[in-house]
């Protein structure tokens, strides 16, 4: 007999199937391609629809490469994350949302000067501009890892504001303020992920804003040596955000860094112990922030290592305020599977298969219950071929770098690091105990027309083994621990 729980079960099956999942497929293309993104989008639709049953999510698409026209235009299909609850999608289940892209290359950085009113020489670099989708934030979005969701959070807030600004919701009875807040601890990704946003957005927003631009601010340079000129140079500097704004078809993403630095000094200064000149600073910027909530094409990302510090006028102007933390062990674990990957790419690392966290999951859950054994001759059987006891050493093989990297995860967790400091393990790795190894010393390739000019390391023919990484690292994580508790002594 069926219980009300299978009913549910059967309904909420049968609702997945029958739903349409919009899909965002970000295709990018090359910076020589000559298509137009029109018939670049029809032709991937066209490809998905016609040689695709089902789309995983998130992965990155192949088998385009056989098409000439996306083969001569194209450099990347990505299927990005999905409200849908199950990994893959069958097509027809699918509503699927090409956007075409094309990434500026990485130079294209301007400075936005303000004079500092004391004449016309002294020119103050305010703020970095940059021209988004940028090559330089390629694949930053899909590099930081939380375990909160606070990437599609911050996605579906963004969403949440255009679908209200575009139904011209009246702003005298439901507003919001177009300001994020995001903060936590030192080097734990705040200011990637509002880059990362800004280029997400500039790609998913870009079948209405034609342009977007990154604008980061620099907090510090805001004060001027000149007392009492800091409020002008915010005032001046947010009048070059409005022009910018001005032109409706530019999406403009305005990024503070250390945002405390300018809104930190309202209540000292009230209180009378800090200079006037930091009160005029936070008035200048609550003011161009009230101003700028009006434009439907920009939006303030702002970042802190002190939340308590920042004024509270400017707390309750985010709409999101957003505390991001160290990263936890899965993090860190797909953090250095990262890092790993990378290396094995540029052939620092020998070639090996490193287990996804849901494959190392699986291997620590049935560890200590599994009993495989490489010699699994059963008595009166006849013994393994070759290929057999090959795929059983392989499967040990990942096991072990599974379970391993997933312990050196959890000391790296320990110890609190941030994803900054785990970053820079595999340098520190290589450096003390695997680049004195002899043969990882530099040398020099030789062409067929002669040596090249290189002078530094040349990616060894048959990097170091995995196993000899992962002690590296170990030794590097205890030897970080022994320094950390030295410093606090
Ligand atoms: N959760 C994470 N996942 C992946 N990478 C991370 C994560 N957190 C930090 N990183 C990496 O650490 C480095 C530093 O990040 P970032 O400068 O954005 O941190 P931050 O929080 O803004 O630091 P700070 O507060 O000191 O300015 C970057 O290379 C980033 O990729």
């Amino acid at each position: 007999m069926q219980t009300e729980q299978d009913f549910a079960m059967s309904a909420s099956v049968a609702e997945s199937q029958s739903t349409v999942w919009p899909i965002h497929i970000e295709v990018r293309v090359a910076q020589n391609a000559t298509s137009r993104f029109d018939t670049i989008r029809h032709a991937v639709h066209a490809y998905l629809t016609s040689s695709l049953s089902h789309i995983y999510l998130p992965s990155t698409i192949q088998g385009w490469e056989d098409v000439p026209l996306l083969a001569s235009s194209i450099e990347k299909i990505v299927a990005a994350e999905s409200p849908c609850p199950t990994a893959s999608l069958p097509i027809e289940q699918t509503a699927l949302q090409i956007h075409v892209y094309q990434p500026t290359d990485s130079d294209a950085f301007e400075e936005l000067t303000s004079g500092s009113g004391r004449g016309e020489d002294e020119q103050i670099m305010a703020a970095s501009v940059c021209e988004l989708p940028s090559m330089s934030w390629e694949g930053l979005w899909e590099s930081l890892i939380y375990s909160d969701d606070i990437k599609s959070k911050l996605l579906d807030y963004i969403y949440a504001t255009v679908v209200f600004s575009d139904a011209d919701v009246d702003f005298n009875v439901v507003s919001w303020n177009r300001v994020v807040l995001l903060h936590g601890p030192p080097g734990t990704g705040k200011t990637s992920l509002c880059r990362a946003l800004a280029q997400k957005l500039s790609i998913r927003l870009s079948h209405r804003y034609s342009h977007a631009r990154l604008l980061e601010i620099n907090s510090h340079s805001l004060f001027s040596r000149w007392f009492s000129e800091s409020g002008k140079l915010v005032q001046k500097l947010f009048s070059s955000i409005t022009e910018m704004v001005e032109d409706e078809e530019t999406f403009v993403i305005v990024l503070i860094d250390e945002v405390e630095s300018l809104t930190a000094a309202r209540a000292g200064a009230m209180a009378g112990t800090e200079p006037s000149d930091a009160l005029r600073v936070v008035n200048a910027l609550l003011t161009q922030l009230d101003k700028l909530k009006h434009r439907k094409n920009c939006l303030v990302m702002s970042t802190s290592n002190l939340a308590t510090a920042i004024d509270s006028a400017f707390v309750d102007r985010a709409d999101i305020v957003q505390y991001v933390d160290l990263p936890p062990r899965e993090a860190i674990y797909e953090i250095l599977r990262g890092c790993l990957i990378e290396l094995v790419k540029k052939g620092i690392i020998s070639d090996v298969e490193v287990p996804s966290l849901p494959q190392a999951q699986i291997f620590e859950r049935t560890a200590q219950f599994s009993n495989l054994s490489l010699d699994p001759t059963v008595p009166g059987q006849s013994p393994p071929s070759a290929s057999q006891t090959e795929r059983l050493q392989s499967r040990e093989r990942s096991k072990s770098i599974a379970l391993r990297l997933l312990k050196l995860a959890q000391k790296c967790r320990d110890q609190e690091m941030s994803g900054r400091s785990l970053r820079r393990l595999p340098v520190l790795a290589h450096a003390r105990y695997i680049g004195t190894l002899p043969s990882a010393l530099p040398r020099v390739s030789v062409r067929p027309n002669g040596p090249t000019k290189s002078s530094g390391y040349e990616p060894r023919s048959a990097g170091a083994a995995v196993e000899t990484w992962l002690d590296a690292m170990e030794r590097v994580v205890e030897s970080q621990a022994t320094e950390r508790a030295r410093l606090h002594q």
